[in-house]
């Protein structure tokens, strides 16, 4: 195997290493990729159509990769400075505020595919 083959393979590894960091010490991360799977399962229950596939499955990678960048900022903003400070603070902010849009995107998605569904199935 030639040196960029290895290279290609160790970043693989690195990334697959911050997928575990993500999962086993961001709470927040975990509650997003419960939820994630909730909704994979509702997808399949409800037989929902390729089209609403595409925006659950878009919408759930969006929450989790903006999680993964929240972390890896908030990781970095405490390792720059410890103490109190308004950059910080603004920056870890906006990176917060990044989830949570994305999030609210992802809550409209579920809204709109499936609370139709919920509700017709409850009118039978
Ligand atoms: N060094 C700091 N200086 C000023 N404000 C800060 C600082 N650290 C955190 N904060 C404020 O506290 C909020 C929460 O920060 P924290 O690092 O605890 O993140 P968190 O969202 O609780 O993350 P997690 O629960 O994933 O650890 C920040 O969004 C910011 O408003």
């Amino acid at each position: 195997m030639n040196s960029f083959c290895k290279k290609r393979i160790e970043s693989f590894k690195y990334a697959f290493q911050g997928v575990a960091a993500l999962f086993g010490g961001t709470p927040n991360a975990v509650v997003h990729l419960i939820l994630a799977v909730a909704a994979i399962a509702m997808g399949l229950i409800f037989s929902i159509s390729t089209a609403e596939w595409l925006a659950v499955t878009i919408v759930i990678g969006l929450v989790l990769a903006l999680e993964a960048v929240n972390s890896s900022i908030e990781a970095l903003a405490n390792h720059v400075s410890k103490d109190r400070s308004d950059a910080i603070r603004r920056v870890k902010d906006l990176a917060a505020a990044a989830v949570l849009l994305a999030a609210s995107a992802a809550l409209a998605v579920g809204l709109l595919i499936f609370l139709p569904k919920i509700i017709e199935l409850f009118q039978c």
